[in-house]
């Protein structure tokens, strides 16, 4: 349902992604992996429609992707982006009144009640059912967190971008917002892009992990050669093994020309 065609994407004389080519179907969820730098985020920003790609194109259900972002695409970023002088339950109320109510951000009557039942149980259904009358500074990094996923999901995208979205956690709270993720993931259609320097979350999460990497590098001329998808690991199968992990870590690790073991 998203297919990517002959992708390029430059910023003045420097190539940062060249010839990428995807097809995704609904429902997949992709982990993007690969070295600091080498166009993860910008790929990001084309597919919300925040970037325009310089040539070549992404088509949505096979038609070419607005050129702004719009309700389709979710977004949440490592960085919260919630206001801080709304209570729990206003931010997340704020994605539905915004479009129905569109002059004064505000509805009223039924339809604020039912906005409002609405967030209260998305709200619930990512645990944070009991914090919706605190402001965002009141909760922690993982309560924060959860409230962005459920301002994105309010929603009701299709498609959800995430750009490191727990990088800023510790390791117990980010296994519980990978449970949580994997479990709404499940539940819908939901087509996942989530852009991770940490490989086994990349592994646990996706059902397939895509590498970033640069090809080619000219010493005299860095910014001449962009990155493109070296690796397309399904893990839906058996075969995604060790040496598929290995072979994503070097690229990370930014290690451009590696063997594929023995795939
Ligand atoms: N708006 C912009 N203008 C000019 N250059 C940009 C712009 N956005 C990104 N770049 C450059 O494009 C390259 C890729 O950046 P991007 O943030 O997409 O990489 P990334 O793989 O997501 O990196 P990281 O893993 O460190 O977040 C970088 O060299 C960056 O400097």
């Amino acid at each position: 349902m998203i297919e990517v065609c002959n992708l390029w994407k430059q910023y003045g004389d420097q190539v940062v992604l060249e010839r990428l080519n995807l097809r995704v179907k609904e429902g997949e969820f992709c982990s993007m992996v690969g070295a600091s730098g080498c166009g993860k985020s910008t790929f990001l920003r084309l597919l919300l429609g925040q970037e325009r790609a310089t040539r070549g194109e992404i088509l949505f259900d096979g038609e070419a992707l607005p050129a702004e972002p719009d309700a389709h695409r979710g977004v949440v970023f490592q960085r919260y982006s919630v206001f801080d002088h709304l209570s729990v339950l206003r931010n997340v109320m704020l994605g539905l009144e915004l479009p129905r109510a569109r002059f004064t951000g505000r509805l009223f009557g039924a339809r604020r009640r039912a906005a409002r039942e609405e967030a209260a149980a998305m709200l619930e259904r990512v645990g944070l059912g009991a914090a919706l009358n605190k402001y965002p500074q009141q909760l922690s990094g993982g309560m924060q967190q959860r409230l962005a996923i459920a301002q994105a999901l309010m929603m009701k995208p299709r498609v959800l971008l995430l750009d490191e979205p727990f990088g800023a956690l510790d390791p117990g709270i980010r296994k519980d917002m990978h449970a949580l993720l994997s479990d709404l993931w499940r539940e819908s259609k939901l087509t996942i892009f989530m852009v991770t320097h940490d490989l086994k979350e990349g592994f646990t999460l996706g059902n397939r992990v895509l590498v970033f990497d640069k090809v080619r590098i000219d010493p005299q001329a860095p910014g001449a050669y962009g990155a493109r998808i070296t690796y397309d690991i399904p893990l839906d199968r058996p075969r995604a093994s060790a040496s598929a992990i290995h072979v994503a870590q070097a690229a990370v690790q930014g290690a451009s020309r590696i063997e594929l073991l023995s795939d």
